[in-house]
């Protein structure tokens, strides 16, 4: 689909359709931040990352990536719709939805409570018959009328009953998006409570000593069928992802399945793969999901130059993967349910072969994900105190 002109319907239809508005690049980080932070979402098989609980889990670095995407977001919303240096965002979150999920007819403002939405912007980040099936988007009237989800495409539409849609259920895979919500009433800026809430978190830090995610609590990564009951059945979904990938998790100090979950979320840990065990220690189940997934995205810039990468492998006792299945099974009580919600696709280098230790590059992966992180971390403690006199998260250029 191009950048049609929607000129005659727009009074009825006030709506948009950007093709690659976001790089190949953003769409990726974007999924290697939402892997390793989501929690349970809104709505039944649906996940979520918002900006304020990546500040509340000692990761506000991430919302480094998001700043330039807002900005670009904006400017367009703003030229298309012809209200330049009115709106607000009041809301930014990733947002991806597993099989069985769905949402039928509706507008995004149908509630009392979400009248302050005026404009609505949904951005791809992965694609139909790749990533994931089911999940098209639909408008019930005008044009275009269904979109297919492509990664890097945008759709914006003003939140009101002009813009009634509806996305299938997802069959498979899972469906990844950006969205946010603008609003003309500054009183719904986003903005203002993050800024407030980056400014509790990282006042007191230096650069160094925030690195390290901190788990919210545990009932916010626990995922069953039926949310609402408190069901025990089901599964965290950092131990989910991680065994997807093939992980498991063991705890060298002494922890036993009775364990409250919360407690046991901010233990450190050691990373597991068959019976073997990587002698290396990590913060918490946080650390070692972040390690995993920026692995997993960079998979095979990792892959070269790791000859000399020296890697500690134990091999585990049958009390050491007892202790294992034992909490397995209290933590991902249901593995079907979670092979159904987080199914994997074989990656590239699985596909070709050739990927030829894991370890080596785990362990690469540990040193690349702390350069990243502090990176963004420079950026972020950088760039707080303009934010802090703007009461504005933008993208602060140095005057040359
Ligand atoms: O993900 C989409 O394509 C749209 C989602 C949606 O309609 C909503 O969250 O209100
Ligand atoms: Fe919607």
């Amino acid at each position: 689909m191009s950048e049609v002109d929607f000129e005659p319907q727009i009074q009825h239809h006030p709506r948009i359709f950007f093709p690659n508005l976001l790089s190949p690049h953003e769409c990726t980080e974007l999924e290697f931040i939402h892997k390793c932070s989501s929690t349970v979402g809104y709505r039944p098989n649906v996940f979520s990352t918002t900006l304020s609980h990546l500040i509340a889990t000692n990761s506000s670095q991430f919302i480094i990536p998001f700043i330039p995407i807002r900005e670009r977001l904006k400017d367009k919303l703003e030229e298309f719709f012809k209200c330049e240096f009115e709106l607000f965002i009041e809301f930014t979150g990733l947002i991806s939805w597993s099989r069985g999920a769905s949402i039928g007819w509706h507008s995004d403002d149908n509630r009392p409570y979400l009248k302050q939405r005026h404009f609505s912007v949904v951005c791809y980040l992965n694609t139909y018959g790749k990533d994931f099936n089911g999940g098209l988007f639909h408008f019930q009237d005008g044009e275009p009328a269904t979109i297919i989800p492509a990664a890097g495409d945008v759709v914006m539409y003003t939140a009101d009953d002009r813009n009634i849609h509806s996305v299938d259920e997802i069959t498979d895979g899972e469906r990844l998006t950006l969205a946010l919500w603008f609003s003309r009433d500054g009183s719904s800026d986003e903005d203002t409570k993050l800024v407030s809430l980056l400014s509790q978190h990282l006042l007191y830090k230096n650069i160094a000593s925030s690195l390290l995610p901190l788990p919210a609590s545990s009932n916010m990564y626990w995922f069953s069928q039926d949310q609402a009951s408190n069901d025990q059945f089901g599964f965290n979904i950092c131990w989910a992802r991680l065994h997807i990938l093939g992980y498991d998790i063991y705890f060298s100090q002494d922890t036993s399945c009775d364990s409250d979950v919360s407690e046991l979320m901010l233990k450190p840990v050691h990373l597991v793969r068959g019976a073997e065990l990587l002698d290396q220690e990590f913060a918490n189940i946080l650390h070692v999901l972040q390690v995993v997934q920026f692995f997993c995205w960079k998979e095979s810039a990792l892959q070269t130059n790791m000859s000399n990468i020296d890697c500690k492998v134990v091999k585990l006792s049958d009390e050491q993967i007892a202790k294992i299945n034992g909490l397995n099974s209290v933590l991902l009580n249901d593995v079907d349910l979670a092979s159904r919600i987080f199914c994997r696709r074989p990656s590239n280098l699985e596909e070709n072969g050739s990927i030829y230790s894991n370890w080596t590059g785990i362990v690469a992966a540990i040193a690349a994900w702390e350069d990243y992180v502090l990176k963004l971390n420079k950026q972020i403690h950088f760039q707080l105190p303009y934010w802090r006199m703007q009461e504005s998260l933008y993208n602060v250029q140095l005057d040359a």
